[in-house]
């Protein structure tokens, strides 16, 4: 893909991806042929009901679980090359991740928490942390533990932590689900201005039509198939193939 004469990196691509699980004595095949591409600096909503296969997608992508058949290339790499290291050093390196339950390491601070992903990478504290904090209003709480922080407070740390080391992409799975309406605004406006800054590419699963407005492009997952919209409407829903 090109914009503005520059060609843009491609971060994800899924080609035909289907996955199945075993429910009882039946075969339950959750995506059926899904073909999407994101590129660098996009900012994606995935929507679907409950039990679509958001979550199961998004793990796909962070090679927790393989797909049964289709193609997946990671920042141009086929992850059917990828060794267990590569999939270790892709999400240590590449990768951030916010999830519902936040999943801060409760012994650490919150300076520690940020920092872990920066110590995983041997990494040094920067400029770059500074302003994360700074923006997400954390510098007063950087000595606190985090079991001691209020949930907003919380998932601003989880943000924090996700964008420390400039991933190239960052997952978040319900990233607002517990904070109440205007918080969790609040933490996504941040949150997509921040990943902008960093030159982070987001997907995110939500189920709040007011937060994927936040997003760029809409993705509604229904029946093991993707389909783009670009209204608020997902019944709008066009399957298409997303190159
Ligand atoms: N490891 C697994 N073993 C068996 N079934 C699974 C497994 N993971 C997911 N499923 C099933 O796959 C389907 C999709 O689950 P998934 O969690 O991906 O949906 P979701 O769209 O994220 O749902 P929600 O919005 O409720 O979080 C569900 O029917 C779920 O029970």
């Amino acid at each position: 893909m090109q914009k503005d004469g520059f060609k843009v990196q491609q971060i994800v691509a899924l080609d035909g991806i289907s996955k199945s699980f075993i429910d009882g004595h039946e075969q339950h095949r959750v995506l059926d042929g899904v073909t999407l591409t994101l590129h660098q600096g996009d900012t994606v909503a995935l929507t679907g009901p409950s039990g679509s296969g958001k979550s199961t997608l998004l793990n796909l992508i962070a090679g927790f679980d393989n797909p049964d058949s289709g193609a997946l290339s990671l920042l141009g790499r086929p992850s059917s090359g990828f060794s267990s290291a590569d999939w270790a050093g892709f999400r240590r390196k590449q990768l951030g991740m916010v999830f519902q339950q936040f999943n801060l390491l409760t012994p650490l601070n919150v300076r520690d928490n940020i920092g872990f992903p920066l110590a995983l990478n041997r990494q040094p504290w920067s400029a770059w942390c500074e302003h994360l904090c700074d923006r997400l209003g954390l510098n007063p709480l950087l000595s606190r533990a985090v079991d001691s922080l209020s949930g907003g407070q919380q998932q601003r740390v989880a943000i924090a932590r996700a964008l420390a080391h400039r991933p190239q992409l960052l997952l978040a799975d319900e990233p607002t689900g517990n904070l109440d309406e205007q918080a969790g605004l609040e933490v996504m406006a941040l949150l997509c201005e921040l990943a902008r800054e960093g030159g982070t590419a987001v997907l995110m699963v939500t189920h709040s039509e007011t937060c994927a407005g936040f997003m760029q492009r809409r993705w509604h997952l229904s029946r093991g198939r993707i389909s783009e919209y670009h209204s608020a409407d997902p019944s709008q829903a066009q399957e298409t193939d997303h190159g």
